[in-house]
């Protein structure tokens, strides 16, 4: 059995069931399961916090986990992230009261409160500057204004949360984090039940990100729609019964998928259709 740690509550878990039960996996129905068996998978589902999940499979007790980068990072596990899921997407940053310092270089002397003090940490360090960390569980904006703290490090996605607080962005992002997957550094890549799993999950993404374009077009335009539609390996191109004319068939990005077909009709393209895929395997 494959065994998996889920994060079980916050902005990762979620996004992280939905994926799993879009690739095919049984998820639990009950918010207070902690272990769910999917024989079927031969898989077994940890759900545990988000920040231990790397301390769990960076100590070899379970296979692989998701989680975030962020989290991933400051835990110090001996974890390795093997597969972006592109959810759960933001910047880590530091922030202050306008007028505080102007970069990283001018927090020496200050305290920065953060609920990542291992990632702050190290960043400080490496930044060459003497502050102190103090380590707080949540809602950290509001350190500054109670005096705790003259700077703060947080998870920003829309930057409201620091709106909301009086507070500005102070030099560039400590990182760019998302949900990933990780197994414990060093562990062998070809393990065929973490393969399958990853190709599952990679199946999901495409699933998500691609949709599937048909068309017809005389055969003088060809290369100039496929050029537009090149698919991932390569379009098929099939013969009509409606002589000088072909149907092609590709993968697109949906979010392009608009412009592509205004292009293919201004190339003479017509019967343009696209479907949704609902799974792969590349
Ligand atoms: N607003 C957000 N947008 C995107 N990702 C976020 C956001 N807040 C937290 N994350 C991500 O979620 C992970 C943190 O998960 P965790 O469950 O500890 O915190 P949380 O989502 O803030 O939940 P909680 O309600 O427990 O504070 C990190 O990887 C972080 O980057
Ligand atoms: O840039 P924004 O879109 O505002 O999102 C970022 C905020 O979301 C998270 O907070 P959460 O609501 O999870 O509270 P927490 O601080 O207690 O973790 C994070 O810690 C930031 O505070
Ligand atoms: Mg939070």
């Amino acid at each position: 059995m494959l065994r998996i740690a889920v994060p079980n509550k916050g902005s990762l878990s979620e996004p992280a069931s939905a994926m799993l039960h879009e690739a095919g996996y049984r998820q639990r129905k009950d918010r207070k399961e902690l272990v769910l068996v999917d024989a079927e998978n031969e898989v077994e589902f940890f759900f545990l916090r988000p920040r231990d999940i790397a301390v769990y499979v960076g100590s070899g007790r379970l296979d692989i986990g998701i989680t975030g980068r962020d989290l991933l990072l400051d835990s110090g596990s001996q974890a390795e992230e093997i597969m972006q899921l592109g959810f759960a997407g933001s910047t880590f940053r530091y922030a202050t009261r306008p007028g505080t310092a102007r970069d990283v270089s001018e927090f020496g002397g200050m305290t920065v409160a953060t609920s990542f003090a291992g990632l702050v940490t190290k960043h400080l360090a490496d930044s060459g500057v003497d502050a102190a960390v103090v380590h707080l569980d949540g809602a950290v904006e509001t350190a500054i204004q109670l005096g705790v703290a003259e700077v703060i490090a947080d998870v920003v996605e829309t930057g409201t949360t620091l709106r909301n607080a009086g507070l500005e962005i102070i030099g560039e992002p400590i990182l760019e984090s998302e949900a990933v997957v990780i197994r414990r550094t060093g562990d062998p890549s070809d393990d065929p039940k973490v393969q399958q799993f990853l190709r599952r999950m990679q199946g999901v993404l495409v699933a998500r990100r691609y949709v599937m374009m048909d068309y017809d077009i005389r055969v003088e335009q060809v290369e100039r729609a496929v050029a537009l539609t090149p698919g991932l390996e390569s379009p098929t191109v099939s013969p009509l019964h409606h002589e000088g004319w072909v149907a092609v068939r590709s993968m697109v990005p949906a979010k392009d998928a608009q412009r592509i077909m205004d292009e293919l009709y201004d190339l003479g393209a017509r019967a343009i259709l696209t479907t949704g895929i609902h799974a792969c395997r590349l």
